[in-house]
């Protein structure tokens, strides 16, 4: 830092401001604000750093600032937002901020073709060139790529993936509608996947990696959607103010008479798994005015549509219907979607109640005879058989005189509940998997020579209410985020000492000790919680507590009674626990997650929708007998654990810094087919990620002053 400079020093609320050292102590400086004259301040040595020259001068790429640090990168980043310059380089890395409004011609068509075959940094930052640098790369070494797109929740990472496709398919596509196609499916993906949060009208409760592929001549084949671990529980329960998957709202709003009547649909609000989060739709002053009153939550007539430039129930509704006829789905199809979708709102609306009996059981009540009947008729099942598997158990007894013997246990009401939750959670789970498989139907290749493959994953969130799904989100950015410091700084680091670069050594923060604390065998956080799962009465209070005895000196963990939130002092040591993450402390509400962490479905309930008399319905929950251990076929309940799934099926091959590891990560599918010496340890590196791109959202622009 040079005398008589302004640096940029840590501000309390807005990240950094300008100001002058005016003094320089042991470890401190005192700090002097350049819009504050005479008012001064300690910062710490370490936290102060040099500034531009002209602060409001902005650069295309922020390796060419004079001093790069964070100050300096944010400062940036953030002038250039406010001139609507929302893509900015770091090398070849993107960072995007979310500018949430139409910026004009960014993405129209002669932006997609200015952007056609030129080298990174001949044309300003965009998410455009990044897909063209790995189209050129795939053509130039012959070998598939991936985009990353990362960045924490409503930082804007679907719609630039989005706009990488489109940019893919446009430039390099064959002239067939496979391009269309693979476009068009989106809305239908979103449909069912999506929902509104509070971070996002339209969050991605899912994961997914999107490929493109490619023929010899390096045009668009066909693509291929690999989905990750869709958020299960938001199907039976939503927050206040969010809603449950966009598909339910827009059945509602958007469907005929006719299918509203087969299907027995109401209003929002007529249906518990939608009216414990917002009932109200999106719409426009307009489509607001053609959806019929009596489809309308009070809510909403009430407090009036929710808005949203991109969303509209009744017409997304529309614009599905027509997405599904262009990618090959009949009316027969689109119905059977339909059907299913409604059927899970009605079984959503079985209540029980005691029996009173000294059998301990549950019935149902009284009013849910007409919906147990629209369930059943909607779903292919047997109306007593369903209450009957909702209700008791069947067990076949493994041992003892009277081994084989089917027996029928009586569940208690909050067993019943937790039955019909999961079968809702298995039925419309299955749909979204057949949702992704129809859509990849749609656009099929005989052969592909090379992909470029865009992986899309849930962010880091963080609310004032965090729980299980937080907790699941959050294990898989911390991954990825150790993935960046294997592949972007340590590798990076080595290659410059291997070719003896005199760089400075960039620090960072090794965020292994995190991961293991939620994944290490039998101590982690997800074991743990396993563990708790397999006793017979397992409790989230007792859970919480041995995940603080099991860690009372761990620097990540810590209890909600050292927040510096007061709402989170106000939990109990056995009602939570706060972890220091990569990106943030966040403070998890334990309540609820020993009973999210089950997936299981019991076996009556299951052999139930297997045999389904609905083609549709039964084809859903094909191979799921499969998949089953020898447990559960003998009928015991076992335990499913949906935090291990999280483990094993998403994320753990990114952990690796072995390239073969990542590859099987970004594409199991392919990776499954190689055969075994190229998956060996000393195979060659097969897969890299050619380009990353890094979401933000604005309110990252705001952390510092502005001068
Ligand atoms: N480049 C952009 N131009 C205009 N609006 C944008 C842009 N990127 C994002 N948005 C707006 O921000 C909203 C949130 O973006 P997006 O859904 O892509 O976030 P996300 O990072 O994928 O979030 P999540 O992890 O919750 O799915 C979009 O619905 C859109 O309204």
């Amino acid at each position: 830092m040079e005398d008589g400079k302004p640096v940029w020093a840590p501000h309390p609320t807005d990240g950094f401001q300008l100001g002058m050292i005016v003094d320089i102590g042991a470890d401190a400086l005192t700090i002097e604000p350049l819009n504050q004259k005479g008012k001064t301040f300690l910062a710490p040595m370490n936290q102060v750093f040099p500034a531009e020259d002209d602060v409001n001068k902005h650069v295309d790429d922020n390796c060419s600032l004079m001093y790069l640090n964070e100050a300096t990168l944010l400062n940036n980043v953030r002038v250039r937002y406010s001139k609507d310059h929302i893509y900015t380089y770091v090398a070849n890395i993107l960072i995007a901020v979310n500018p949430y409004y139409d910026i004009p011609k960014l993405y129209g068509p002669d932006s997609i073709k200015s952007y056609r075959g030129k080298s990174l940094g001949t044309l300003p930052p965009h998410v455009y060139a990044i897909a063209d640098k790995a189209y050129r790369d795939m053509k130039v070494l012959k070998m598939s790529q991936s985009i990353i797109v990362s960045g924490e929740s409503g930082a804007g990472k679907t719609e630039n993936t989005k706009f990488v496709l489109r940019y893919l398919t446009t430039t390099y596509g064959s002239g067939q509608d496979i391009d269309e196609r693979i476009v068009e499916a989106n809305p239908l993906l979103e449909a069912f996947g999506n929902a509104k949060t509070v971070r996002n009208n339209n969050s991605s409760r899912f994961g997914k990696f999107v490929e493109i592929h490619f023929d010899e001549k390096n045009a668009v084949v066909g693509g291929f959607v690999s989905h990750y671990l869709l958020e299960k529980s938001r199907i039976c329960m939503q927050s206040n103010d969010e809603r449950n998957y966009h598909i339910f709202y827009r059945l509602c709003a958007g469907a005929s008479e006719d299918i509203k009547k087969k299907l027995h649909l109401g209003s929002p609000d007529s249906f518990r798994y939608l009216n414990r989060g917002c009932t109200r739709y999106f719409a426009s002053k307009d489509s607001d005015k053609q959806i019929m009153q009596n489809r309308k939550s009070p809510e909403h007539l009430k407090v009036g549509a929710l808005k949203d430039l991109l969303l509209d129930d009744q017409g997304d509704f529309n614009r599905m219907c027509v997405a599904m006829k262009k990618i090959g789905l009949d009316d027969t199809e689109k119905l059977d979607l339909f059907r299913v979708v409604a059927g899970v709102l009605h079984l959503g609306n079985i209540d029980f109640e005691e029996t009173g009996s000294s059998s301990g059981g549950c019935v149902l009540k009284n009013q849910s005879g007409q919906t147990l009947e629209y369930c059943a008729d909607l779903l292919g099942l047997d109306q007593d058989d369903l209450r009957v598997s909702l209700t008791t158990r069947v067990m076949l007894t493994t041992a003892g005189g009277a081994k084989g013997t089917v027996i029928k246990v009586p569940l208690k009401v909050e067993q019943a509940n937790n039955a019909r939750d999961a079968l809702a959670k298995a039925v419309y789970s299955r749909l979204f998997d057949h949702v992704v498989k129809r859509v990849n139907q749609c656009f099929p290749f005989e052969t592909s020579s090379n992909f470029i493959g865009v992986l899309d994953i849930a962010g880091f969130e963080y609310f004032e209410h965090n729980s299980f799904e937080q907790f699941c989100i959050n294990y898989c950015n911390e991954k990825l985020q150790q993935f960046f410091n294997e592949r972007i700084l340590k590798e990076e680091q080595e290659l410059y000492q291997r070719e003896g670069l005199g760089v400075n050594e960039v620090h960072y923060v090794d965020n292994q000790d995190c991961i293991d604390l939620v994944e290490a065998k039998l101590v982690g956080v997800l074991d743990i919680l396993d563990e708790e799962n397999r006793l017979p009465q397992p409790s989230d209070q007792h859970f919480a507590l041995a995940v603080h005895n099991k860690h009372k000196d761990h620097f990540r963990l810590t209890v909600p009674r050292k927040s510096k939130l007061t709402i989170h002092r106000n939990l109990r040591d056995d009602e939570g626990f706060i972890i220091r993450h990569f990106a943030g402390a966040v403070c998890y509400e334990t309540t609820r997650f020993v009973e999210k962490n089950n997936d299981a479905l019991h076996m009556s309930l299951e052999s139930l929708v297997c045999e389904s008399k609905d083609k549709f319905v039964r084809e859903l929950f094909e191979n799921s007998n499969t998949t089953k251990d020898s447990k559960q076929k003998a009928g015991k309940l076992s335990f499913i654990s949906v935090g291990n799934k999280f483990k094993t099926s998403q994320i753990v091959c990114l952990l690796s810094p072995e390239s073969r590891a990542v590859f099987s990560f970004y594409a199991p599918r392919i990776w499954n087919k190689l055969p075994q010496n190229l998956k060996s340890a000393s195979a060659p590196v097969l897969f890299k990620p050619s380009v990353i791109l890094f979401s933000l959202p604005p309110h990252f622009c705001h952390f510092y002053s502005t001068v």
